[in-house]
């Protein structure tokens, strides 16, 4: 029989996952691809590697969680044994630096930082939980967004804080770590001299953070302590004055738990445009609200990447990833406007078809589109824990 691993990768709504056979040669061979739909019409999609349709249908009520992956992968996809699941973690705080086997204990110490991804962390947990009381004995491995980051020196991490609150973890992490991994792997297949180069990568997503990466490891990036900061998101507000919070707090009266809530859940592109989060709907949008919140998301993004340059000491290489990234020409195009007085220099045509590379020849910083697989990469981790 067949073995495979199973990578889970947890988000607001959905959960995405890969499911990946163990070649003898130690290769993982993608046998599917799909998402968990947990909203008010519970779904399970699924595709094999070459884009044919395995699965799409509703799942009733009760059968509608994890469950029910499970059930079709090992009842209805073909004969294999899982082996082991991992599942992508948004934050690792400073004890969690590599992935980790889901003990009972390291599942309560991941819940221990709730109160720094409260968005996130409950629903890498709740699949995790789920799991583990369906298959008591399946190996689960934890692989944190974080993780990537702990090269970033500490003159990036730090706040300028009372130094004792450093050393009690409150610094910058940054997240989106396995997207990361897997964009600096794939440059580096594709050329050791491309991810040689001093690279930024927009991962532009619903949250959404650029990296500056030297030799493909992180030097700088725009999330900080929480999945807050940096670039406007769909419906996070990203940097702001922390004086703007004081105000809402002290004068205006209003509780953490709904500044919290209006933080994450109301500010970003939807707070701005009144209208939506998702850029899809924002472009399709004639509204002039719709064009003020996309304009201001290229603006607050084009100015970060300056930022990031900075830190880098230069800029050879921009990559573009994500849903955003991948997919809309038209913020591409905003961000890379903004950048013209850095060389950097958009090719229009290969823009508008997504093409691999999208600068022109003469352009001084070479722009990319890569579509990222964070769920390979958990696929990866999980299985190097598993033979640790
Ligand atoms: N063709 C497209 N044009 C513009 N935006 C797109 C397109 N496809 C996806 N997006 C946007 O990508 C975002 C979702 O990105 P994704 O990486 O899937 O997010 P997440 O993994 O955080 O849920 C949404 O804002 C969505 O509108
Ligand atoms: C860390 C983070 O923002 O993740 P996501 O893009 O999945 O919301
Ligand atoms: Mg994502």
């Amino acid at each position: 029989m067949r073995h495979a691993i199973l990578a889970l990768n947890a988000g607001s709504s959905s959960i995405k996952f890969g499911l990946y056979d163990l070649e003898t040669s130690s290769e993982l061979q993608l046998v599917s691809r799909g998402a968990l739909d947990l909203g008010d019409a519970p779904r399970l999609s699924a595709k094999a590697a070459d884009g044919t349709v395995q699965c799409d249908r509703p799942l009733a009520g009760d059968n509608a969680g994890i469950g029910a992956l499970l059930h079709w992968i090992e009842s209805e996809l073909g004969s294999r044994k899982l082996v082991s699941a991992g599942h992508r973690i948004v934050h690792g705080g400073r004890e969690f630096v590599e992935p980790v086997r889901l003990t009972p204990a390291v599942i309560e110490a991941i819940d221990r930082l709730t109160p720094l991804a409260p968005l996130h962390q409950p629903r890498s947990l709740a699949p995790i939980r789920e799991l583990a009381a369906l298959r008591r004995d399946l190996p689960q491995v934890g692989c944190f967004d974080t993780a990537f980051h702990q090269t970033i020196d500490p003159m990036v991490s730090r706040f300028a804080l009372p130094r004792k609150y450093d050393a009690e973890g409150i610094r910058r992490y940054g997240f989106h770590g396995l997207s990361y991994e897997y964009i600096a792997g794939r440059l580096n297949e594709i050329s050791p001299a491309l991810a040689a180069k001093l690279t930024i990568v927009a991962h532009l997503g619903n949250g959404a953070s650029l990296c500056a990466m030297r030799d493909g490891r992180s030097v700088d990036t725009t999330m900080g302590f929480s999945a807050l900061d940096g670039l406007v998101m769909g419906t996070r507000c990203g940097a702001i004055d922390p004086g703007v919070l004081l105000y809402f707090l002290l004068e205006r009266g209003i509780t953490g738990e709904a500044l919290q809530h209006m933080l994450y859940e109301k500010s970003g592109l939807l707070g701005i445009s009144g209208i939506s989060g998702d850029m899809r709907m924002l472009e399709a949008s004639d509204d002039p609200r719709a064009r003020e919140a996309v304009d201001f998301f290229a603006f607050r993004a084009a100015r970060e990447v300056a930022a990031l340059a900075n830190t880098l000491g230069g800029l050879e290489c921009l990559v573009f990833t994500a849903g955003i990234g991948e997919h809309s020409a038209l913020v591409r195009k905003a961000i890379c406007e903004r950048l013209r007085w850095l060389g950097v220099a958009i090719d229009e045509p290969a823009n508008a078809s997504h093409a691999g590379i999208i600068s022109r020849p003469d352009s001084k910083v070479e722009i990319r589109v890569v579509a990222t697989d964070e769920e390979s990469v958990i696929a990866r981790q999980a299985r190097m824990q598993g033979n640790a």
